[in-house]
């Protein structure tokens, strides 16, 4: 067992993670970050399947993530547009595809007003919803009690409308089922994100993307850190209060690596925080909160062609239906590759669905749901790539954390809370860029200026300083 003494430890190499462990080591302070794969990123991955580059986990960057947007400019990441030139399709209930402009789907005109009135109640509420702490909303506990199913069912009786304003924040966004989560939560994402409208316009939220892919962040980080980072390094237990030596807050265990630090910083997803042992236990508040978060579902599907065909048809990849086993998808197509892309989503019980077929089957279904977009041709990629993020031992799920009904107004305001010398940090607790990229380097560096404030007037340890 390797032993270290630090100013911080940090449990987790995500954004959240590194950007946390990047900005203490900025400040003179000696890290040590345990990772539990045997690679960096957590929720990005970049990597070459059947010689196609696929973004197996976030790639969009929006213009409101101006943390992220920052990072990239000081790693020195380049970003280019997703191809949006042509028409965009839509399909609706019957399996018919209809090409459409702009950010209205093609709807009778009675449907379209419904679903109008329903965008600007969104809207409207979103915009009374602070998105760090929501639960301070005036009607907020009334608001977390109420599913966004229900909301939208009391304000409109047109199904298709419901269905479409749904999926932009259901299966587009906490992919779990609307009936599933609050009103209130729903409202924080979109307030999160500047405001509901931009979830309804692809080209705000999928505006760009990373050349190189988005996993360049964390891989860029981790170089910075020289040798802090420790891969295949699951963390099984922290020791604090008085049962670990004098000067020291935390005794951080992984399968090979003791470390022995001030404080840790606990940058993980909800979910996966009960595997560490903690000695003592945490509050219970913490205990209690951690299981009414819990992660979405959705399989990124991802179909590589041997040109991107759909351009040829004047259509811009972009493709919507709420009905459909893919409820959206896109032209996903690399920087400079003559290979055309496409990238498409299946959410939550569709997602169960997809899953209790066999591969095989399953694939067929998923590509039939491509071709109602996009015609025969889509049935036939060169690669096909289904991302699991549920299968996967330290995530369990995608794209990130929300609470269940009731959650975000009874426990929200110790969401971010350190208990003792134990800090959080992740993406699923950011209000701003919440389960987005940006969020999680937004809480890893919140996480990290606590500290350091609290180090301001104590010795460095060795081992302290940024490397470049
Ligand atoms: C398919 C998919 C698509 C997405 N698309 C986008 C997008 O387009 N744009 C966007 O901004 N965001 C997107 N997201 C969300 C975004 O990727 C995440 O919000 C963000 O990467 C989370 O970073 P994090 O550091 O908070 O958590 P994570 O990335 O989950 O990092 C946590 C780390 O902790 C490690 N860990 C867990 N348990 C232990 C343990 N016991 N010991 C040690 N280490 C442990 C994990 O291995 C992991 O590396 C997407 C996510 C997915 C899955």
């Amino acid at each position: 067992m390797e032993k270290l003494e630090r100013d911080v430890v940090v449990i987790g190499a995500g954004a959240a993670g590194l950007s946390a462990a990047y900005e203490l080591k900025k400040a003179g302070l000696s890290v040590a970050v345990l990772e539990a794969r045997d690679r960096v990123g957590g929720r990005l991955w970049t990597d070459d399947i059947d010689g196609a580059m696929l973004e197996i986990g976030g790639q969009w960057v929006s213009p409101d993530q101006d943390v992220l947007l920052g990072m990239l400019d000081e790693l020195g990441l380049e970003t280019y547009s997703r191809y949006r030139e042509g028409d965009s399709i839509y399909v609706n209930a019957d399996g018919r595809a209809t090409r459409f402009t702009g950010e209205d789907f093609p709807l009778a005109e009675s449907t379209q007003q419904e679903m109008d009135k329903l965008v600007e109640a969104l809207d409207e509420l979103s915009k009374e919803v602070d998105p760090a702490d929501p639960w301070r909303h005036p009607r907020a506990k009334e608001l977390d009690r109420i599913s966004l199913a229900g909301w939208l069912e009391s304000l409109s009786e047109d199904k298709e409308a419901r269905d479409n304003v749904a999926m932009f924040i259901a299966g587009a966004m906490l992919t779990k089922p609307a009936h599933a989560f609050s009103v209130l939560q729903a409202a924080q994402m979109a307030a999160s994100a500047g405001s509901f409208r931009h979830l309804v316009d692809a080209d705000f939220i999928l505006d760009k993307r990373v050349i190189g892919g988005l996993q360049q962040v964390p891989l860029r980080l981790s170089a910075r850190l020289d040798g802090d980072v420790h891969l295949n390094q699951p963390v099984r237990s922290l020791r604090s209060g008085e049962s670990v030596p004098s000067g020291m807050g935390v005794v951080v265990t992984s399968d090979d690596v003791e470390v022995s630090a001030r404080h840790a910083i606990v940058a993980m997803p909800p979910n996966l925080i009960s595997r560490i042992s903690f000695d003592p236990p945490l509050p219970r508040r913490q205990q209690q909160m951690h299981q009414h978060l819990s992660l979405g579902l959705v399989i990124k599907v991802h179909a590589v062609y041997d040109r991107p065909f759909w351009r040829e048809q004047g259509l811009s990849g972009t493709a919507f239906g709420p009905y459909q086993i893919v409820h959206e998808s896109y032209d996903n197509t690399n920087y400079g590759d003559e290979r055309g892309t496409l990238v498409g989503f299946v959410s939550d019980e569709t997602a169960d669905q997809m899953f209790r077929l066999p591969a095989e089957q399953r694939r067929e279904q998923i590509l039939d749901s491509l071709a109602a977009y996009y015609g025969d041709e889509a049935r036939h990629p060169e690669v096909y790539y289904e991302s699991d993020w549920a299968a996967e031992e330290w995530t369990r799920g995608a794209y990130a954390a929300s609470f269940d009904l009731g959650g975000l107004s009874r426990y929200g305001a110790d969401l971010r809370s350190s208990v003792g010398s134990i800090h959080f940090a992740c993406s699923d607790f950011a209000g701003a860029g919440f389960q987005h990229v940006d969020g999680a380097l937004r809480m890893g560096k919140a996480a990290a200026t606590a500290i350091v404030a609290q180090h301001s007037e104590q010795p460095r340890m060795q081992g302290a300083g940024i490397s470049s």
